[in-house]
């Protein structure tokens, strides 16, 4: 049996499926190196890329949160930058800074740079994903990638940026130049995804964690082709395709439109209000506020109710997750308990 019917009756795929389910399927973004005391052992001494390239630790990682947390799925440890990194540039990940490009991307001559991602150069990510579908059995293996403008944001600011300024200059500035770009960085994507499907990788996220930084008319002219793209050239594979974005309320409906078949919705906006937004056919990931889990006990049970709650509203599938990424001090247990308390809240009678 293939890595894909081993998983297609789990509650995790049902619900990207707006099947029914017997309970409600539980993971964090994030959930894979963060604040396990067992991942930051393993992690010593390995800058945070090179870990990414060793098959039985990005195993061993990704099956940790798995086996402590009872999470119904899977996520593929790696980072967006490492297909950047496996087509030869320059770029590390600073440990609580993120990704730092070297040499950053402004020009037509800079574009040369970025070649097509053959299936060879992330040999790893195969091999991996082998072992882990392995070990995993029926139990889902999310595989993802950024999106183009995520990334483009990274080469072209050369790390992490707030106001994301010089990438609004290129792009404002010089359309075409940009259009290519995230043409070129579409591919890449795709690319970097196939990889992980073909390998047995049972759904995929595409993050585009900063894009909610544009408008829904720039977001339609400057983004939308190339995550379109993207999400098109997977389509034929028939697994779930999840799109994620932080801030993204205004941008719901076009990111959806772009081709995902579940939305992720960060915690700004009620799931029965984004199911709105979405519309009719797609689930729905999300949305419980990170910060949340440093409350006490009884009021993160309270957030949580509201969550499911507006959930049962919108009538569609429903993945529980956190509206963005575990936060680095999270206490373990909380996370436990929230899968507990998530599955005993939502079993089918
Ligand atoms: C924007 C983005 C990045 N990477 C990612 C995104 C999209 C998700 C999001 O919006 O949070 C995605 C990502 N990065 C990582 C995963 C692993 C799987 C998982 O647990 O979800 C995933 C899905 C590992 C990682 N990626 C990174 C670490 C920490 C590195 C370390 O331990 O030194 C891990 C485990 C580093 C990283 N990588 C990135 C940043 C901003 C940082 C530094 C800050 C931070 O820690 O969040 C870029």
């Amino acid at each position: 049996m293939s890595a894909h019917q081993q998983t297609a009756a789990s509650p995790f795929i049902r619900a990207c499926r707006n099947e029914p389910v017997q309970h409600t399927p539980v993971w964090f973004m994030r959930q894979a190196g963060r604040s396990l005391p067992e991942y930051l052992k393993l992690r010593e001494g390995v800058p945070m890329l090179e870990s990414c390239m060793r098959p039985e630790l990005i195993t061993e990682i990704t099956l940790q949160p798995v086996r402590r947390h009872g999470v119904d799925a899977a996520v593929y440890f790696s980072d967006i930058v490492v297909p950047l990194k496996a087509i030869g540039l320059d770029v590390e990940i600073k440990p609580g800074v993120g990704p730092v490009v070297a040499d950053p991307i402004r020009n037509r001559q800079d574009l040369a740079r970025l070649r097509d991602l053959d299936p060879s150069d992330v040999g790893y990510v195969t091999e991996a994903v082998g072992l882990l579908t392995a070990e995993l059995g029926s139990t889902p293996l999310i595989g993802f990638a950024g999106a183009p403008f995520t990334l483009a944001s990274y080469l072209v600011e050369g790390g992490p940026s707030r106001n994301h300024e010089r990438t609004k200059a290129l792009m404002y500035g010089d359309p075409e130049l940009w259009r290519d770009l995230l043409d070129r960085l579409a591919d890449i994507t795709t690319a970097f995804l196939k990889v992980q499907i073909e390998a047995g990788a049972s759904a995929v996220q595409v993050f585009d964690s900063w894009v909610g930084a544009l408008s829904p008319a720039d977001y339609r002219r400057y983004v939308m082709p190339a995550s379109a793209k993207v999400f098109d050239a997977v389509a034929g594979y028939g697994v779930p395709r999840i799109h994620f974005g932080v801030g993204t309320g205004e941008l719901l409906g076009l990111m959806s439109e772009a081709g995902a078949d579940v939305m992720g919705v960060d915690w700004r906006v009620p799931l029965d209000e984004a199911a709105r937004r979405v519309g009719p056919g797609k689930a729905l990931q999300g949305n419980l506020d990170p910060a949340v889990l440093f409350a006490p006990t009884a009021a993160v049970e309270a957030k949580t109710r509201e969550v499911l709650d507006a959930a049962a509203a919108a009538g569609t599938g429903h993945i529980f997750n956190l509206g963005h990424g575990v936060l680095p001090t999270t206490d373990p247990d909380a996370l436990s308990r929230l899968v507990d308390f998530v599955h005993s809240s939502t079993e089918a009678v």
